[in-house]
C-alpha cells in the first residue's frame, strides 16, 4: 500500500524526480574519487560531454595547452579523467611494470570483421594478451629487421619519385601534397606488409576509399572515444555485428578486407581468388625477400598455442591503421615546417649538398638515400625531431588507468580506476625541457650548442660545455611522446623512421619545392593521429635538382 502511494508519487511528479535524479549523477560526478579537488572547467567536472564536444571541435589540443596554461600541472578533463602536464610524471604513468592499463578509448578503434571485433597489439585493454602478442611479434620490428624492409621503402620512392615528376613538375599542377604523402605511406605500409602496394601512387587515387575510409573512423573514434560506451550503440552495436556475422551486411573494415585478399593470395589453399580486385605490384605467392605478413606467419609457427590466423590478420590490418597516417602526418610536418622556415630549409640542403660534393650518397640513378647514410646527416636529425616536438601525430592523451590500488603521479596520490595521461602536445611545449622559444621551429635546439636559427649554432668554433649540451639533448629526447612511452610504445617507430628519415632527404634532392602561399597557415583537423586538412603545402616543383 506504502509501495503503491510512493510508486504514484513518483510518476504523478516524474520531471521533479528526473530532475532530482540527473542533479544527483551530476553531484556524483563532481566529487568522483575526490577529483574535485583539482581544477578544470567546471562542466568538465560533471560531465564526459565537455570532452566530446572539445574534440569533436577537432582541436582538443589547443585548449589543452590552454588548460594548462591556466590552471598548471593537473587538470581535470572528466568526471574521471586528470591530464598532467609535468615530464616528471611520464615514468609514473608510462613506466615499466607501473600496473597502468590502457582505457576504453582504445577498444572504440577495434577493427571489424565479418560482425567480430579485432582486438590488437593497439587497441586491446589486456595487458596479459598484449604481453603476448607483443614478444610474438617483436622481432619483426628490431632495428637488425629493418634492413630486410629497406628495399620495400625503396621500391614505393622510386616510384614516388617518378610518379611526381609525371604528374606534377611535367604538368606543372599544383600537388596536394599532404594528400600525396598519405598515399606514399598507405603503399609503403602495404609494400612492407604483403610485399604488395595498394596502388595509390600508382592510381593517384584512395583505392578503395581506404583513406577516407580510416580517415572517418579516426574521425569518429576521436569523439566517441571520450564517451565510449556510444560506441556499442553505434558502430559496435551488438545487433549490428551480429547481423554482419550472418552475412546480412557487410561490416568489414576496407583495410581487413585488403588484408584477408592478401592472405588469399599468398596461402592460395584458402583462397577466394575472386576477391581480389586490387591492381598488383607483385606476383602471388610467396615474397622473395621477407614482409610482416611472413614474418607474422613465423610467430604462428612459432606460438601455435597462442597465434593464430585471426592473430596474424589483426596485425597485418593494424600495420595499416597505426602506421599510415601518423607516418604521412609526420611526413608532412616536416616538410610543412621546412617551407615555412626558409633558413632551416637552406641550411638542410646545405648540409646534402656539402655530403654530395664529398659523393657521399650512392644511389646514382634516382637518388634515393639510404637509411645508413641518412644516419650521417646531423641537421636532418634535427629537423626531423623538431618537427615531431612542434606536431606530435597522436593529438589526444595517451589514457591510462591507474591500477587498482592507487598510484602516486607527480606528487598527488591518484585513486584506483582513475583515467590519467598526457598529451604530447603539452609536454612538447614545456619551457624548462625544450626552452622559452617552445613555439618556434628552431632545429638548431637538438644540436650541440643549439643556438637561434641560422646564427651559426653549427659553428664549431662556438665555446659550448658539450657534455651538458649533450645531457639536454638527451632530456629532451626522454621527453618526446611522439612514439608513446612504456610497454606500449609504438613497435613501429623503427619502420617510420625508416620512411621519414629516406623520404625527407630524397625528395628535397630531387624537387625544389614550395608553399603554394607560403604566407598561409596550414588548416589542422585533429582527429586522435593529428592531420593539417588544407594540406596544398609542398607545393610547385620546379624541375630537379642535380642527383
Ligand atoms: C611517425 C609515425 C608513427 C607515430 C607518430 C606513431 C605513434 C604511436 C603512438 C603514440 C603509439 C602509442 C599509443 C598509446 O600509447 O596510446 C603507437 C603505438 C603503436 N604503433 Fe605507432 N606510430 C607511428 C608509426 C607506426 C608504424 C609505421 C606502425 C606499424 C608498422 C605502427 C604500429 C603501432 C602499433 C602496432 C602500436 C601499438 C603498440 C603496442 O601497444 O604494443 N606505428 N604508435
Amino acid at each position: 500500500m506504502v509501495a503503491e502511494s510512493f510508486i504514484e508519487a513518483l510518476v504523478q511528479n516524474w520531471p521533479v524526480v528526473l530532475a532530482l535524479a540527473l542533479a544527483s549523477y551530476l553531484i556524483k560526478n563532481r566529487f568522483n574519487r575526490g577529483l574535485n579537488k583539482y581544477p578544470g572547467p567546471f562542466l568538465a567536472s560533471i560531465t564526459d560531454w565537455w570532452r566530446f564536444w572539445v574534440v569533436y571541435k577537432r582541436r582538443p589540443e589547443v585548449e589543452h595547452i590552454k588548460l594548462h596554461a591556466k590552471h598548471g600541472d593537473v587538470v581535470r578533463l572528466g568526471p574521471n579523467s586528470l591530464s598532467f602536464s609535468n615530464p616528471q610524471t611520464l615514468k609514473a604513468i608510462y613506466g615499466l611494470n607501473k600496473g597502468f592499463t590502457k582505457s576504453e578509448f582504445y577498444p572504440v578503434q577495434q577493427s571489424v570483421a565479418n560482425g567480430h571485433r579485432l582486438p590488437s597489439l593497439f587497441s586491446t585493454t589486456s595487458e596479459a594478451f598484449h604481453a603476448q602478442l607483443r614478444r610474438c611479434v617483436n622481432s619483426a620490428f628490431s632495428m637488425s629487421t629493418l634492413v630486410q624492409y629497406e628495399p620495400f621503402v625503396d621500391s614505393t620512392t622510386d616510384l614516388f619519385l617518378s610518379q611526381t615528376e609525371k604528374l606534377y613538375v611535367e604538368t606543372g599542377k599544383s600537388c596536394d601534397f599532404s594528400r600525396w604523402l598519405q598515399f606514399y605511406a598507405f603503399d609503403v605500409i602495404g609494400e612492407m606488409t604483403y610485399s604488395k602496394r595498394h596502388g595509390f601512387v600508382e592510381e593517384n587515387e584512395d583505392i578503395e576509399g581506404i583513406v577516407k575510409y580510416l580517415g572517418k573512423i579516426f574521425d569518429y573514434a576521436a569523439p566517441i572515444g571520450q564517451i565510449p560506451f556510444l560506441d556499442r550503440l553505434l558502430l559496435k552495436n551488438p545487433l549490428y555485428l551480429l547481423a554482419a556475422q550472418y552475412g546480412l551486411i557487410d561490416a568489414t573494415f576496407p583495410v581487413a578486407r585488403f588484408a584477408k585478399q592478401r592472405m588469399a593470395e599468398r596461402y592460395p589453399a584458402d583462397a577466394d581468388k575472386s576477391a581480389s580486385v586490387l591492381p598488383s605490384t607483385e606476383p602471388k605467392g610467396k615474397p622473395t625477400q621477407p614482409d610482416l605478413l611472413s614474418k607474422f606467419m613465423q610467430a604462428k609457427e612459432a606460438r601455435p598455442d597462442f597465434m593464430n590466423d585471426t592473430l596474424v590478420t589483426t596485425m597485418a590490418v593494424s600495420m595499416a591503421f597505426a602506421g599510415s597516417e601518423t607516418t604521412a602526418i609526420s611526413l608532412s610536418a616536416v616538410f610543412y615546417f621546412l617551407l615555412k622556415n626558409p633558413v632551416c630549409l637552406s641550411a638542410l640542403l646545405d648540409e646534402l649538398d656539402a655530403k654530395a660534393k664529398q659523393a657521399f650518397f650512392s644511389n646514382k640513378e634516382t637518388g634515393v638515400v639510404t637509411w645508413a647514410e641518412s644516419q650521417e646527416l646531423p641537421y636532418l636529425d634535427a629537423c626531423i625531431k623538431e618537427s615531431f616536438r612542434l606536431h606530435p601525430a597522436p593529438g589526444l592523451h595517451l589514457e591510462r588507468i591507474v591500477p587498482e590500488k592507487g598510484a602516486e603521479i607527480g606528487g598527488e596520490w591518484v585513486k584506483g580506476g582513475t583515467i590519467v595521461g598526457c598529451s604530447a602536445w603539452v609536454i612538447h611545449r614545456r619551457p624548462e625541457v625544450f626552452g622559452d622559444d617552445v613555439e618556434d621551429f628552431r632545429p638548431e635546439r637538438w644540436l650541440v650548442g643549439g643556438g637561434k636559427a641560422g646564427d651559426g649554432a653549427m659553428d664549431s668554433s662556438k665555446v659550448v660545455d658539450k657534455e651538458a649540451e649533450e645531457k639536454r639533448i638527451k632530456e629532451m629526447g626522454a621527453c618526446l611522446l611522439h612514439f608513446g612511452m612504456g610497454s606500449r610504445t609504438c613497435i613501429g617507430k623503427n619502420i617510420s623512421l625508416l620512411e621519414v628519415y629516406k623520404l625527407v632527404p630524397t625528395f628535397l634532392r630531387r624537387f625544389e619545392v614550395q608553399l603554394e602561399d607560403p604566407s598561409k597557415e596550414w588548416t589542422v583537423h585533429n582527429a586522435w593521429p593529428k592531420a593539417p586538412t588544407e594540406a596544398r603545402l609542398p607545393h610547385k616543383e620546379q624541375g630537379t635538382t642535380s642527383i
